[in-house]
């Protein structure tokens, strides 16, 4: 659904874009991650045709944006739905009037907006705030409104910058189901744009990690979490302190194997004794792995490798 083909772009001398490649199917929940300045946004405005691009292909619908006529792009964009960190909502219209504009500017029939917009309220769990005011809600149910406005227009995208940056733990939740449901109802593709881990472990299916306008990341959710690169681990910030002595195997464990007591049987079968020292289990896109890593005594290593080596599980000796 979108094909973007060694993207570059420019503020003046500045290369803030740096040959993107990637492709989004439809009914994909993509991530964009990345610091602070990283491009994220820029690059979802080249996607919604907000920004132009310099050189390389971005195609939406097989379509190149930036060689889209501004009538074009009117009709393009009523294609994309997008909500943003601070809601951007009016704070002088009430929640109906609010997430009527889009089809008011559209020039719809007053039976179609109220039809459509009471159902979208119904959607996102605010049918009983339909003459609030902005400044009546808490800022979850803000983003729940922005949400029903982008989706009045029926988009087959909604693009996401940064829509939870403001929310507490739970209030973020809360609405990443909510994109879930929305994502599964009416098959909308999702980009989405972060800064924040958690988003993307509990809602991503795939994850493009941005570093000073380079990819430095692109897979599938759990692939990246469970076997992070150096580039990964230094961006998660993830050091890993390990024993001096002896050997340190770390070994990860994917979606269905976690819950195996692979070392626990190890440990039985070969009779060795090792110290865990450290491990984790996380849950990432409804799936549970984990990591862990093992000391061992140095003479214990071939042993070790060779039991594991005929397992189904990934793991690496630490250098
Ligand atoms: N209109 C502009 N003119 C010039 N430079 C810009 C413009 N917009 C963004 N930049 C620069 O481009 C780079 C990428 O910005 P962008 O907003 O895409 O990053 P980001 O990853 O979304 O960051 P943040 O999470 O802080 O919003 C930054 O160095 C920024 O200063």
């Amino acid at each position: 659904m979108i094909e973007i083909k060694n993207l570059n772009k420019y503020y003046g001398q500045i290369k803030v874009l740096n040959n993107i490649n990637l492709s989004i199917d439809k009914g994909d929940i993509f991530a964009i991650v990345g610091h602070s300045g990283a491009g994220k946004s820029t690059l979802l405005r080249c996607i919604n045709g907000l920004e132009d691009y310099h050189e390389g292909s971005l195609l939406v619908n097989k379509k190149e944006v930036k060689n889209l006529t501004k009538l074009k792009l009117r009709e393009f964009r009523k294609n994309i739905g997008m909500i943003f960190q601070h809601f951007s909502l009016l704070q002088r219209k009430t929640v109906f009037e609010n997430v009527s504009l889009p089809m008011e500017l559209w020039g719809y029939s007053k039976d179609e907006i109220e039809k459509k917009v009471l159902n979208l309220l119904e959607l996102v769990g605010l049918e009983s705030k339909v003459n609030s005011y902005p400044k009546e809600l808490s800022g979850g149910q803000k983003q729940r409104v922005a949400i029903a406005r982008a989706l009045t227009l029926d988009p087959e995208i909604l693009l996401s910058d940064e829509a939870t940056s403001a929310l507490d733990p739970n209030t973020t939740t809360s609405i990443l189901n909510l994109l879930k449901k929305i994502n599964k109802q009416l098959n909308i593709t999702i980009i989405l744009v972060t800064h924040e881990m958690e988003v993307v472990k509990q809602i991503a299916q795939k994850a493009l990690l941005l570093e000073h306008g380079n990819i430095i990341g692109l897979d599938v959710t759990e692939d990246l979490f469970l076997k992070p690169d150096e580039k990964m681990k230094h961006f998660l910030g993830e050091e890993e302190v390990v024993p001096k002595e002896g050997v340190n195997i770390k070994l990860y464990f994917p979606k269905d194997n976690a819950y195996q007591s692979l070392i626990t049987s190890m440990a039985r079968e070969l009779d060795i004794d090792f110290s865990i020292v450290w491990g984790k289990l996380e849950e990432i896109n409804t799936h549970i792995i984990g990591n862990m890593v093992i000391n061992i005594k140095e003479e214990q290593k071939e042993i070790v490798c060779k039991y594991l080596e005929n397992r189904a599980i990934t793991w690496e000796i630490l250098k």
